[in-house]
């Protein structure tokens, strides 16, 4: 069976402070988008073999893969052996703030579950979901978009009549999820950028990881304020703990528009890509 695997972006990301287990409490809306991975999942009966492959030749294909880690996970919550193939058809780019990894474990628990005749209910893929990240429970959930709580596994849905047409921007590093988060605390705003949240229709925007991530990564900063001058673009961000910024605009074709420019600034070395939330 063939499933989509969306990517996400967060529409807002608040931290609370730090917990004693060393994680963040943060508030968060993750917004899924049309953009997103093919994951393709074989169940084939005797045997324990599990052949895992992947389009991106940067993801592991070893037990670290989030994917490997949700099958390991399922067959150990429901005891069921099986001999697996899963396909990774990546279009989501690692390590960018959209998710990638964390909904292909979301789409792994829920595809698994899917072939073997639902032996887990929704609230224990959910719990299992949360065990293997913090983002993976809001992919469990078949909704456009999500309340994130605690870590962000506790997830709330939430109503978002929105198809916003947006564009990503990623230049070519990634940026570690623990280093952004280590840093956050002793981190300071940069003079003349905007960290206000940004009010929308759909919520103030704001991401209190940019902090410490735009004081290392002084591109994305400069990306920021010249998305924010184009006339096009209604609000701008950065996703997760980034590298990608995301930029919304009124049409489609202006996020195409924005797109084209994007990458005259970025320089061919950035990924550009065109999308919208709601999928
Ligand atoms: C930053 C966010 C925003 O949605 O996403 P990405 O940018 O990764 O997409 C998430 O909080 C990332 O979620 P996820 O990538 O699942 O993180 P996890 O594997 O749970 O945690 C990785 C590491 O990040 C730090 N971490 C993560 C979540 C959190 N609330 N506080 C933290 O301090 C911890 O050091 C943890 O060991
Ligand atoms: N199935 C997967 N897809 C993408 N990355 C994965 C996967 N499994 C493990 N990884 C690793 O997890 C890290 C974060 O992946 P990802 O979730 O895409 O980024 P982010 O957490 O920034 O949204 C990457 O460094 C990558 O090597």
């Amino acid at each position: 069976m063939t499933f989509h695997s969306p990517a996400k972006i967060n529409l807002w990301l608040r931290i609370l402070g730090k917990r004693p287990d060393g994680f963040h409490e943060v508030q968060t809306r993750l917004c899924r988008l049309a953009l997103g991975d093919t994951v393709e999942i074989e169940m084939r009966g005797a045997g324990t073999d599990v052949s895992l492959s992947c389009s991106d030749p940067t993801v592991p294909l070893d037990e670290s893969n989030l994917a490997m880690k949700a099958l390991r996970a399922f067959e150990k919550c429901t005891g069921k052996q099986s001999s697996w193939r899963i396909h990774l058809e990546k279009k989501i780019p690692a390590g960018a703030g959209l998710g990638g990894g964390s909904s292909n474990a979301a789409t792994v628990l829920k595809g698994a579950n899917e072939l073997a005749g639902r032996p887990l209910s929704l609230e224990k893929l959910i719990e299992l979901g949360g065990q293997i990240g913090s983002d993976v429970p809001c992919f469990i959930l078949d909704q456009p978009a999500a309340d994130g709580a605690g870590r962000g596994e506790q997830v709330t849905p939430v109503d978002f009549p929105w198809q916003l047409p947006l564009v990503l921007i990623k230049p070519p590093f990634p940026i570690p999820t623990p280093w952004a988060y280590k840093r956050w605390a002793e981190s300071k705003e940069l003079p003349g950028v905007l960290y206000a949240p940004q009010i929308c229709p759909w919520g103030a925007m704001s991401n209190d990881l940019e902090r410490p991530v735009y004081e290392k990564y002084v591109l994305l900063p400069t990306l920021k304020t010249w998305l924010l001058e184009q006339p096009e673009v209604h609000a701008a961000l950065m996703s997760g703990s980034g590298s990608t910024m995301f930029a919304i605009t009124e049409t489609h074709a202006q996020a195409a528009e924005i797109a084209a420019k994007a990458r005259e600034f970025c320089g061919e070395t950035a990924w550009v890509q065109a999308t919208q939330t709601g999928a």
